[in-house]
Parts: C-alpha cells; structure tokens; sequence
C-alpha cells in the first residue's frame, strides 16, 4: 500500500512552472532518494508535500487522506516530518530543549511521554551525550544530527530529509547514513532530497529523477544512474 502519492502535481510562481505534473507513489516502509539539478524544483516538491506551500493543481494523498489543501501543521499532525537543508536550531537552547519544542509542536502527547520519548529519539540519533550543550556549540555533524532528531521528535510516518549530508566529510557521511538506516530499518518511510549521490545510492530503493519540474525517471537507483539522460545532467559530478 502507499502512504503518499502525487497526482498531476502541478506549481508556478508567475510563469514560472516548478512542479510540472509530478505523479508518483510511495510504497508504505520504502525510502525514495530524489536526484536533480539546482533549481530542479525538488525543494518546491517538498514545500508541497508537507503543505508549506499548496499546489495550483493536482492532488496529494497521505495515508489515502486528501492533504491537497490542508494546512502544514495538519500534515505534521498526521505524521509527515521534514528535516531542513539549512538546520535553524535555536542556538541558545539545549539539544533537549531543542528537541522538546519539536515534540510539543508537532503532537499532543502528555508531558511525561514526550520526555521519555525525546530521551529515546537522543539515543536514536546518537546525541544524548550532547542533550545539555547549547544547539550554538554542536560540530556541522551534531547539528545535522540534531536536525534529523528533530524531525522525528514529530513521530513522522513519512520522513522528509533535505539535503542532510551536505558538507560532512567521508567518515561523518557514513556515520550520519548508519543512523538514517536505522530510522529506515524501524519502518519509517523516508524521501530523501541529496546531491551526496553515493550516500543517497547506499539507502534508497528507488530514485527519482526531477528535471525543470518534471519527473524524468523512476525506479532501480543502479537503472537510473546508468541511464544516458542522468549521465548527462550529471556529468562532471563523481558518483
Ligand atoms: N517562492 C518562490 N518564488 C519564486 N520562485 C521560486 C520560489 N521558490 C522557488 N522558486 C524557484 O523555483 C525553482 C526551483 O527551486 P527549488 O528550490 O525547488 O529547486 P531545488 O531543486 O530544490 O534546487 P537546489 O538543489 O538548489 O536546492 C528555482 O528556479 C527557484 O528560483
């Protein structure tokens, strides 16, 4: 079963089209990576699937739910999460502190639940030797880590990861993907958004490849990267 599908997903700014009737399925557990140029739009598809923004046409079903025109804290609600490419923790705050804020935004548990949970998504995310350090003091690694924290601080069904390896050198990248793996591994469904293509390529089952707004291939990560039209986009960029 799928637990979010596009259909004819379509978003302009003026004349400019971003999301050009993006149909496409995601199977229930399954993590999708999607690959394409700057300004491709994959960001904008991401603004649209967690109700940031609202397409001009089209429909977005989660959990066989109409979510085209819900409003964003409603899709976070109904368990879609995202993780940002630039991570705006807030600085002053302590990791934990940090983490309670996503926790208590994004759900309505009592306080005592959202505590022991927030001290399981540390041990998750492999911080809580960090839960008392201000957000301002983490390394680029702890702050990605804190990021992806609190994403799941949301308890998402549906994760949403922008660009997270971003920037991490080779052994921070492996360690960052071992945690994201777990997350997989315990039957969160995942969309990742990564220009670190072999990171992306060691987690996902699919791929999708977003071209001037348009999906230009889906399916098998190895298919798709060996195809002449990806070769082409991304030629010049190591694999
Ligand atoms: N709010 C907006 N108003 C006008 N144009 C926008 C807006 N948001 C995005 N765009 C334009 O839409 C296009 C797609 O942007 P988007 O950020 O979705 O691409 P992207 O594939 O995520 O790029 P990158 O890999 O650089 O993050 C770009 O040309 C961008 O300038």
């Amino acid at each position: 079963m799928s637990i979010l599908s596009l259909q004819s997903v379509s978003k302009s700014f003026g004349a400019l089209t971003v999301t050009d009737d993006v149909t496409f399925e995601v199977p229930q557990g399954q993590a999708l990576g999607i690959i394409g140029p700057n300004g491709a739009g994959k960001s904008t598809l991401f603004n649209l699937i967690t109700g940031n923004l609202t397409a001009n046409s089209g429909t977005i079903n989660f959990e066989g739910r109409d979510v085209t025109r819900t409003s964003a804290m409603d899709r976070c609600m109904a368990g879609i999460g995202r993780s940002f490419q630039i991570p705006q923790p807030f600085e002053k705050l302590t990791v934990y502190e940090n983490l309670l804020v996503a926790a208590t935004h994004g759900r309505r548990l009592g306080e005592a639940a959202v505590r022991d949970d927030c001290a399981d998504i540390l041990e998750r995310t492999e911080m809580i030797r960090r839960a008392n350090t201000p957000a301002g003091q983490l390394s680029l690694l702890e702050r990605k880590r804190l990021e992806l924290a609190r994403a799941m601080a949301t308890q998402p069904k549906l994760l949403l990861l922008d660009e997270i390896a971003g920037g991490l050198t080779e052994a921070e990248c492996q360690s960052l993907i071992g945690t994201i793996r777990d997350i997989h591994a315990q039957g969160v469904t995942i969309i990742w958004i990564e220009h670190v293509l072999h990171a992306l390529t060691s987690v996902v089952e699919r791929l999708l490849v977003l071209d001037f707004g348009k999906v230009i291939g889906l399916g098998d990560p190895d298919a798709i990267m060996a195809s002449r039209e990806v070769q082409q986009i991304y030629l010049g960029i190591e694999v």
